[in-house]
C-alpha cells in the first residue's frame, strides 16, 4: 500500500541527507521521484543537505495545487514513481491534504520531511496536518545533540546571539552561524529550551531570573 510518511526532527539531524539518499537508492532501480521543497537555504528549487549534496527541486510556491500539478506531469507523459517533499513544515495545511490525496487517488508514495516545532516551540501548520494525516511518522535515526550532550529535541532562534521566543513564525536560516549572524538557529534539549540557555549562554555562565529551580515569595 502507498503510504504517506512524515520524516521528522530537529533542524539539522539529516532529514535532507535522507531525502537525498531515498531518491539516489531508488533512482539505481530505475525509479523516478518528482522532487518538491520550499525555502530551501541553497535558494528557489533546490533540495540541499549540509553534507554538500544538492538537486533540483520543484518549489512548491503558495497557493501552488500539489495535486493538480503531480496530475498535470504525468497526463503530459511524464514519469512519476513517489514523490519527496523536503520542508514540508512551510507547507499550507490544504497542500498536505492534495500529498494525501496523491496517495490515496495515484497510489504513489509521499516522503515528506520537515520540522515538527518552530523556535517557539509550536507546531507549524504544515506539519500538524502531517502529524494530523501521515500514515507514518518516523524519527531521524542520527539525534542532533544539545550543547549538554542529551538529545536536541527543539530548535531555538538566535538573533544577535540572542535567543529569541518572539517574531515572525518562518525566517530561512541555519545552524552553526557566527553570533553576529542577524538571524541564527541552535537545536536545544526541552530543558535548556525552556531555561533560554544556548551554548554562548552556558558557556558565558549566564542565568536569567527564571532559570533559577525555586519560586520567588
Ligand atoms: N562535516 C560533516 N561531517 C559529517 N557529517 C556532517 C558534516 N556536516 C553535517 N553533517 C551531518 O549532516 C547532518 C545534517 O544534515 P541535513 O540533511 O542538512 O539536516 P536537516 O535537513 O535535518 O537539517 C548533521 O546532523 C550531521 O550528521
Ligand atoms: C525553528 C525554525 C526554523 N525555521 C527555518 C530555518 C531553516 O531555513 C528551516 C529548517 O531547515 P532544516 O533543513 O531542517 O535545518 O526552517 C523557521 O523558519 N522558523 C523556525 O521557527
Amino acid at each position: 500500500m502507498p503510504e504517506l510518511v512524515f520524516f521528522s526532527g530537529t533542524m539539522d539531524c539529516g532529514k535532507s541527507t535522507l531525502a537525498l539518499q531515498i531518491a539516489h537508492n531508488r533512482s539505481a532501480r530505475g525509479l523516478q521521484a518528482l522532487i518538491f521543497t520550499r525555502d530551501d537555504r541553497a535558494g528557489e528549487g533546490k533540495l540541499s543537505s549540509r553534507l554538500g549534496l544538492v538537486t533540483d527541486a520543484v518549489e512548491a510556491v503558495r497557493g501552488m495545487d500539489l495535486y493538480a500539478y503531480v496530475v498535470d506531469r504525468v497526463s503530459q507523459g511524464g514519469r512519476v514513481d513517489y514523490l519527496i517533499v523536503d520542508e514540508a513544515q512551510f507547507l499550507a495545511p490544504d497542500q498536505i491534504d492534495q500529498l494525501a490525496r496523491v496517495v490515496d487517488d495515484l497510489d504513489l508514495d509521499v516522503y515528506a520531511f520537515g520540522i515538527t516545532t518552530d523556535f517557539r516551540t509550536r507546531l507549524f501548520p504544515g506539519s500538524q496536518r502531517l502529524i494530523e494525516l501521515a500514515d507514518r511518522i518516523e524519527t531521524l535515526q542520527v539525534e542532533a545533540m544539545c550543547w549538554c550532550g542529551a538529545r536536541a529535541t527543539h530548535n531555538a532562534r538566535t538573533v544577535g546571539g540572542e535567543m529569541v521566543v518572539e517574531g515572525e513564525q518562518v525566517v530561512v536560516g541555519d545552524v552553526n552561524r557566527p553570533a553576529e549572524t542577524e538571524v541564527g538557529y541552535e537545536v536545544l534539549c526541552r530543558r535548556h529550551h525552556r531555561r533560554r540557555m544556548t551554548g554562548a549562554s552556558a558557556r558565558a555562565g549566564v542565568l536569567s531570573p527564571d532559570v533559577l529551580p525555586v519560586a520567588s515569595a
